[in-house]
């Protein structure tokens, strides 16, 4: 396979047009004047703490694009910054290629998108009689229904309490600062107290068995783009399955507004210590894949979690 950092796309595959960004310079700070901070629900979806981290998982992270006014070190464009951790692949017995970290990677921090050919589902060779063990369906419309409620913002007006105080501009920067330190560790806490990290078995396609699903669900469902890693795609491709992962998919709009074609990003959903495996929730629903011949295909699951559901699918 070729290694691509970017995303590639189909030559059948439009992406809509840029969105009008935001009109803030430099880095976005204020949560009520910038518009793509709007709408994470009027505050950044990232801490600064450690280059930058998810508070929690969402629905759908809404990040500055190409039409925004602030530069690449915008808090807001913290997916986009390229690897941070020093990721190595590796053999293992009974999964073939793996990944792990020599580093230490904080609950929240960003590990990679997954890369590939962005193309449409229906175009993905089903008749080959050799396996795509890289594809990825983007199915954030699942991830959606798969999510709670959000968490409410009350610091608001300690915020405006320190902006009043200090007419000094040099206080004013080291008050601003301070406070800013402080909400990082605020909204960390928070989110760790209210919201332990979610695991992606928790916040994407929840497992449901078919035979449970209305028929109307299961036809709005099925994912109208993927990302086929097996012949171009970047480390993403060599992350295995968990039963009990210690990362999560979080899907990211940057550029455009449309959901079926979101940015696919893997964050650290616990503290990691170095070495340890990375993995993420394939999160099939089992039974659902078919050979060729029609006949239900099934793989058996080697995460080795306590709670193993035995089979990826
Ligand atoms: C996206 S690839 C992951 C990298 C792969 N291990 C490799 O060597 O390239 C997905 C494939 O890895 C294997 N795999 C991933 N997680 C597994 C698990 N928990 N148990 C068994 N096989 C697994 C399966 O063959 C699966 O189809």
């Amino acid at each position: 396979f070729t290694y691509c950092k970017t995303l590639q796309v189909a030559k059948n595959v439009k992406l809509p047009a840029s969105v009008i960004g935001c009109n803030c310079k430099g880095s976005c700070e204020n949560s009520r004047i910038c518009s793509c901070a709007k709408l994470n629900g009027s505050d950044f979806p990232y801490v600064r703490r450690d280059g930058g981290r998810l508070i929690e998982a969402k629905d759908v992270v809404f990040e500055c694009g190409p039409n925004c006014g602030c530069g690449p070190d915008c808090i807001n464009r913290t997916s986009q910054k390229g690897l941070m951790y020093r990721l190595e692949v590796f053999r293992t017995p009974k999964k073939g290629w793996a990944v792990r970290s020599w580093d230490f990677i904080p609950a929240g921090a960003p590990i990679c998108e997954y890369t590939g050919v962005l193309m449409r589902t229906e175009d993905v060779d089903n008749d080959s009689e050799s396996d795509n063990n890289y594809i990825f369906d983007i199915d954030c419309l699942q991830t959606i229904r798969g999510l709670g409620g959000r968490e409410s913002r009350p610091l608001m007006l300690a915020r405006f309490g320190l902006v009043i105080a200090f007419h000094n501009p040099w206080l004013q920067i080291v008050a601003n600062s301070v406070y800013n330190s402080l909400l990082d560790f605020w909204k960390l806490c928070q989110s760790k107290l209210a919201h332990p990290p979610r695991r992606l078995g928790d916040v994407s396609i929840p497992t449901v068995h078919n035979s449970d699903r209305p028929d109307d669900q299961r036809s709005e469902s099925v994912p109208e783009f993927c990302i086929d890693a097996g012949s171009m795609g970047n480390i993403a491709r060599f992350i295995n399955h968990s039963c009990e992962p210690n990362l999560f998919v979080q899907c990211i709009l940057s550029s455009h507004h449309d959901v079926k074609l979101a940015r696919i990003v893997l964050f650290a959903a616990d503290n990691i210590p170095p070495l340890q495996e990375l993995s993420y929730d394939y999160a099939y629903t089992l039974d659902s894949v078919c050979g060729p011949d029609g006949k239900v295909k099934k793989m058996l699951c080697y995460c080795g979690a306590a709670d193993c559901r035995s089979r990826l699918f």
